[in-house]
């Protein structure tokens, strides 16, 4: 899978900093809902162990450990609840990090507790068993699809626990057996991550999949609305203008109907291309549906928009089966001077325009101020 990846993507399996809101989206789903499984599940499975701490130990082991396993069953069962509200990506790491931070505050407790005793037979089988919880933690990490770099973070304080915890232990543990543990941990670690990430890539492959129209490599209507709706908010904030053309094809019904589908698609994919090919960087292109696309310009005013819409209108869309210059209608919208409160406002009186301009005759743009 990760022969197939753009570079871009490749980034994007190493740190979350530059992943698009879709992936964010999507990741946070899939984040939360395994929380709120695996907390779930927890609290249903610790109070069951209270069970094995009364039938194998004495009552000074096992009262403050059942202690610690209702404690940890509540809190398991509050992010279970609090996981049903979370959205965000922030959410979704506080949700994680509180699912590792119970076993954690519940083993640091518990092999405080079990080292005051000296345990033997069945008891100390036991015992030396629940010292694996951290383990059983790293291994549950693979469930997750995340980063290398939050790999790393929630990771390390894992390892600092049982490395800390092995250096505690040294005078009663010899230091192969600590050595040979501490490398086991490593292993585990190191096949979580590569599970979380290799999970991450499938992720970004249906995230690619689902951003980009197949037949013309724009944006599909799903990502553009995505996009429109943070550019939107980033003009807002920025006080900046914020440009939307509509443009929808002029008769494109006869080249279909006279030719062929396939030489409709054809055409459609020479006037994606010619577009593009004169955008901004920072210009997002979107096949809004059939033969109707939406122009995104962040930072460019209608004036601005239709002399770049003007340029590429000279420059040609290509030409139809029959010889004659493909032409579009198209229809401009800005958000200040418009006084548009959301994207989709500003969207439907690009679509307005555009109607104006079909209705004007074809082969024009509608501004807010002036024809072309
Ligand atoms: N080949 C092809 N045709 C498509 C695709 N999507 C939509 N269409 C066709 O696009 C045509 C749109 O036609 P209309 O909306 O009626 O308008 P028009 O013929 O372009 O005429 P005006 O918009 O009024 O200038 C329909 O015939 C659709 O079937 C596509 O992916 N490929």
């Amino acid at each position: 899978m990760l022969v197939e990846m753009s570079t871009q993507e490749v980034r994007w399996l190493l740190s979350a900093r530059q992943h698009i809101s879709l992936l964010h989206k999507r990741r946070t789903t899939m984040i939360v809902s395994r929380v709120r499984l695996v907390a779930a599940l927890f609290s249903i499975l610790t109070p069951l162990w209270i069970i094995i701490d009364i039938a194998a130990f004495p009552r000074e082991v096992w009262l403050p450990l059942v202690v610690g396993r209702i404690a940890a069953t509540i809190a398991f069962g509050m992010i279970t609840l609090l996981a049903i509200k979370m959205r965000t990506m922030n959410d979704a790491y506080r949700v994680l990090a509180m699912l590792f931070a119970v076993p954690t505050a519940f083993f640091l407790f518990s092999y405080q507790h079990m080292a005051q005793f000296q345990l033997h037979g069945i008891q100390q089988a036991f015992s030396t068993g629940y010292a694996f919880l951290p383990f059983v933690m790293l291994a549950g990490l693979s469930i997750f699809p995340l980063t290398l770099l939050e790999n790393i973070i929630f990771i390390s304080p894992l390892l600092l626990m049982q490395f800390i915890a092995g250096i505690l232990r040294l005078p009663v543990l010899d230091w192969p057996t600590f050595a040979a543990s501490f490398w086991l941990m490593l292993l585990i670690a190191g096949v979580s991550v590569l599970a979380g990430i290799s999970q991450l890539a499938f992720i970004i492959v249906l995230v690619r999949e689902a951003i980009r129209d197949h037949m013309t490599g724009c944006f599909s209507r799903q990502s553009g609305e995505e996009l429109l709706e943070l550019q939107f908010a980033m003009s807002l904030r920025n006080h900046a203008p914020l440009t939307v053309a509509f443009l929808d094809l002029d008769h494109f019904k006869q080249i279909n109907d006279r030719f062929g589908h396939e030489a409709g698609d054809a055409v459609l994919i020479g006037v994606a291309s010619a577009i593009q090919e004169h955008l901004r960087q920072g210009d997002v292109f979107i096949r809004w549906g059939g033969e109707e696309f939406i122009l995104v310009m962040p930072n460019t005013t209608p004036a601005q928009a239709s002399v770049a819409l003007q340029r590429v209108r000279e420059e040609g869309l290509g030409l139809r089966p029959d010889g004659t210059p493909i032409t579009a209608s198209i229809g401009i919208a800005e958000r200040i001077e418009d006084s548009l409160g959301d994207w989709r406002t500003l969207v439907d009186k690009a679509d307005v325009r555009m109607y104006e301009a079909k209705q004007g005759g074809r082969d024009r743009i509608v501004g807010p101020g002036a024809q072309a």
